[in-house]
């Protein structure tokens, strides 16, 4: 039986006379990465902003673990990595994974382990004890990749992660998702980097806030008789 982690129901959102999202539905099963790929101002980030309550959708809904959002104690239990990294630049980097630790309520007794753990993942361990005012914009991102990682939680979202990561940690990161994903943690993720849609199970293609495809990367790539996901994409942008 699958679970609903995600459900994504007849979204529709307008910024002023602009329609950002129109009738979006889509869901996220239990121990599938699901990749939200699409153009830049296609609408992911207003998915993922309206999916866990942070403004309010026109119409429709959406829920998560089948609660309506914001709900605090839904966020306590998934991993959230936003777009802009919102992270304490005066603090370390071990002080800021501390703080979110303790906002996540981990165990006192296992978050120096944690804090460990996951920056050993984004490969900043030699580096956690340096303020973030002197970190580089990938380092950021990094770190803020770790903080949700914290405590291994059973739902990641994840907007544009690998963005500013070089290719060899980009790629230990997808490795991670994997391992994370089969031990039945659910991922949403945005990108519009094509190659890592590869590596999802499900890939939403939304092109100016229409999903034009919801399936597997193999499916969609015999779908469109083509070789990649790229391909794909400029073939569902071509039949617009
Ligand atoms: N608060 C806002 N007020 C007005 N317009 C907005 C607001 N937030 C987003 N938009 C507009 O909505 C559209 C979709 O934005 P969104 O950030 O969801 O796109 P995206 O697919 O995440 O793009 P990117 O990959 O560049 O992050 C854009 O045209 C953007 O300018």
């Amino acid at each position: 039986m699958t679970n609903k982690i995600i459900s994504i129901n007849n979204l529709k959102k307008k910024y002023g006379k602009q329609v950002v999202l129109n009738d979006v539905s889509f869901e996220v099963n239990t121990g599938q990465i699901v990749g939200l790929i699409g153009p830049s101002g296609a609408g992911k980030s207003t998915i993922i902003k309206l999916t866990l309550g942070m403004e309010k959708a026109d119409s429709g809904n959406s829920e998560v673990f089948n609660t309506h959002m914001p709900n605090r104690k839904v966020l306590n239990k998934m991993g959230y990595m936003a777009q802009s990294d919102a992270l304490y630049s005066s603090l370390t980097a071990r002080e800021n994974l501390t703080f979110f630790a303790k906002m996540r309520e981990i165990n006192k007794d296992s978050i120096a382990s944690e804090i460990e753990r996951v920056s050993e993942i984004v490969d900043l361990t030699q580096h956690l004890d340096k303020k973030i005012e002197n970190f580089s914009g990938g380092m950021k991102r990094r770190l803020s990749l770790a903080i949700a990682f914290l405590g291994s939680p059973q739902l990641l979202i994840l907007d544009e992660p690998t963005v500013g990561i070089d290719p060899a940690l980009r790629k230990q990161i997808g490795v991670e998702l994997g391992k994370l994903r089969d031990n039945g943690c659910s991922i949403l993720v945005t990108t519009h980097v094509m190659d890592e849609a590869e590596l999802t199970d499900r890939v939403v293609l939304l092109i100016d806030g229409n999903i034009i495809a919801d399936d597997t990367p193999a499916n969609l790539k015999t779908q469109y008789q083509v070789d990649s996901i790229e391909n794909v994409f400029m073939k569902a942008e071509g039949d617009m």
